[in-house]
Order: C-alpha cells, then sequence, then structure tokens
C-alpha cells in the first residue's frame, strides 16, 4: 500500500518508520522542512506540498494526518479537501475531540477514520495501541497499515462509527491522569512520610510482581533513577489538560460522576502552588510522551 503522512513530529515520524519496515511506500509531508528529510532519509518520498502529496498518490488515496488537534487538522484538510473523493481514506491519528471528527467527517469528501493513538514515542519499538472510528470498509481496507502502526494485529480495533475512536482515547487520556494522580499521591506520602526511602527501589519492587505494576509505574522507576528520589529540580508545574477537560465535561454532559479523574485534573490546574505530585507528573509526560520537562 502506498501511504501518505502529513505531520512528521514525535508520533508521525512512528508512523512513517512502521509503516516502511511493514513494506509499505509512505509519500511524506510536513511543514518543517527538517521533518520530511528526516523522513526520506528514514525511505519516505519527500513532497514539498498538500497539492504535491496528493498528485503523487493518485486516485482511492490514503493519508494518515498526524499534526495537532485544532486548527493544524482543519488547514490540513481545507488544502486536501479540492482533491479528495469518496475513493480516499484519510486518518485523523491525533488527540482531536470527538465532536470536531464528527464535523470533518461529514464535510469531507472522503471516508474518515478518526484513530485515537495511544504509546507515545515508545511506540517506535513497540507499536500503538490504537482506537479506530469510522466507516467499517475504509478500517478493513487500512487494516494492513494499522497492523505495522500498532503493536500487531492485536493492538488495533475499530470502536464504532465516526467519532467513537476520538471518544475512546479521551477517556483513555482521563484515566491516564487519574492514574498519574494515584501513583503521584502515593510517592508524595513515602517522600514526605515517616522513613527516609529511596523511591526507585519501591517503584522497582512494585514492578516485580505487585498488584499496582504498569508501565506508568515503570516510568516513575525511571523518573526516580535519573532524577533521584526527590526528583531533583522537576518543576511543581504540570501543562497539557485539554483531553482531561474534555473527558470531565462528557462525565457532566452525561452525569456521570468520575471524582477521581475531576480531581486529579484539579491538580493538574492548581500545579501554581508546588506539590511532589504534580512534580512527578511533569517528569511521567517526558516517559511516556517526551513532552518538555518544566524546571525550576
Ligand atoms: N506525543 C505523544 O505522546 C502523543 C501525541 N498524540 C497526538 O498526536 C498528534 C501529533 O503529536 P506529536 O507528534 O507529539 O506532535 P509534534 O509537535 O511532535 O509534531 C507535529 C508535526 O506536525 C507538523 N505540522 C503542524 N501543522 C502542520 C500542517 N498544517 N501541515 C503539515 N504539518 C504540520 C509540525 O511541523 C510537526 O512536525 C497530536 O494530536 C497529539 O496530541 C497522541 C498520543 C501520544
Ligand atoms: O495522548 C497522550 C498520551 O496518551 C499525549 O501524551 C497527550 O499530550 C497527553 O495529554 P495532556 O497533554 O493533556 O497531558
Amino acid at each position: 500500500m502506498e501511504l501518505g503522512v502529513i505531520g512528521l513530529g514525535r508520533m508521525g515520524q512512528i508512523v512513517v518508520d512502521r509503516t516502511l519496515a511493514a513494506g509499505h511506500d509512505v509519500v511524506a509531508f510536513d511543514v518543517d522542512e527538517e521533518a520530511v528529510e528526516s523522513a526520506v532519509a528514514a525511505g519516505a518520498r519527500g513532497t514539498d506540498s498538500i497539492d504535491d502529496l496528493t498528485s503523487v498518490l493518485g486516485s482511492e488515496k490514503r493519508i494518515w494526518l498526524m499534526v495537532p488537534a485544532g486548527d493544524a487538522i482543519d488547514a490540513a484538510l481545507d488544502e486536501l479537501e479540492p482533491s479528495l473523493t469518496e475513493h480516499d481514506i484519510v486518518v485523523d491519528g491525533g488527540n482531536s475531540h470527538f465532536e470536531d471528527t464528527v464535523c470533518r467527517s461529514e464535510r469531507t469528501a472522503a471516508a474518515y477514520l478518526d484513530c485515537g493513538t495511544s504509546g507515545g514515542p515508545a511506540g517506535a519499538e513497540l507499536g500503538f495501541s490504537l482506537m479506530v472510528g469510522g466507516p467499517e470498509w475504509a478500517y478493513e481496507e487500512l487494516e494492513p497499515v494499522f497492523d505495522a502502526v500498532a503493536t500487531g494485529p492485536k493492538g488495533h480495533n475499530r470502536m464504532g462509527n465516526s467519532g467513537s475512536g476520538h471518544y475512546v482515547k479521551m477517556v483513555h487520556n482521563g484515566v491516564e491522569y487519574a492514574l498519574m494522580q494515584a501513583y503521584g499521591e502515593g510517592f508524595e506520602l513515602l517522600h514526605e512520610g515517616r522513613y527516609d526511602l529511596n523511591l526507585e527501589a519501591v517503584a522497582s519492587t512494585w514492578n516485580n510482581g505487585a498488584v499496582i505494576r504498569s508501565w506508568l509505574l515503570e516510568l516513575c522507576e525511571e523518573a526516580f533513577n535519573e532524577e533521584g528520589s526527590d526528583l531533583g529540580n522537576v518543576a511543581d508545574y504540570v501543562a497539557g489538560g485539554s483531553t482531561g477537560t474534555w473527558t470531565v465535561q462528557e462525565a457532566l454532559e452525561q452525569e456521570v460522576p468520575l471524582p477521581l479523574i475531576y480531581a486529579a485534573l484539579s491538580e493538574r490546574f492548581g500545579s501554581r502552588n508546588e506539590r511532589f505530585s504534580r512534580r512527578l507528573a511533569n517528569r511521567l509526560r517526558y516517559g511516556f510522551g517526551r513532552h518538555e520537562v518544566r524546571r525550576r
């Protein structure tokens, strides 16, 4: 298959690499020329505009967008739109709001797949977990690419109609916030409490057979290994917050109580006063997403 990839940052480059490694062809575009050069070095065909990309792809275009959610998706879609037909498929692999996704799927001529993507830069080696929404035929058509980009055939599933993939990813992120908060609070008590503990050793012990072992806990272990038990100069400031906000907004609309996720979100917003738990969350976002670590 020939896949067009637009957006070649932390996540898009992995889509390119894994698709190429599975024997498919990739045509790549990014507004950043250096990002295009990296994709070309990996084996993709580079293009210098979206027009160029669509003319290389010809008919029955398969295009994966991996640009930041919001304006960048609309900008790319606006440029794609004149050359899209009902035979084409566009995937949005970013963290778009599910309602925006439904609107975009209605306005585009192409089959539109929303693809919640989890795994962060670690997905380069492991592959991602992909939560896909949209037309069944388009999902089935792109299964070979999803197999390549995900951990394998079990690493992706069609969740349902348009928007459902991004909806499931939104809730995934709400859960992510609550888990980070829970680990943060536990380690804060251990840090402030009665014993002088090596928190890397605690995390390592928990990661070996404990009920609460997980990838986030492995990232806690990595953070304590690299920063020390007191997290060195990692600031008490946690960026992000949009996907957690959407989760809470949706819970309010559906009248579903989410006290833990709400509490985790408010801790994040309240991160003007120093808290150890938030400093760990700040460091963990680097672990799973290579998001910048804010330092004191
Ligand atoms: N970093 C992470 O751990 C995860 C990120 N995501 C989502 O994946 C999407 C991409 O994230 P990252 O790769 O981390 O972002 P990034 O900032 O590393 O890369 C985005 C790329 O898109 C390019 N770009 C922006 N506007 C463009 C346009 N109009 N046309 C072409 N290229 C354009 C930028 O130049 C950049 O290279 C976002 O929606 C993000 O929320 C989802 C899961 C995990
Ligand atoms: O989707 C992700 C992980 O699953 C991204 O890392 C996302 O950026 C995390 O959300 P936030 O920016 O709100 O912390």
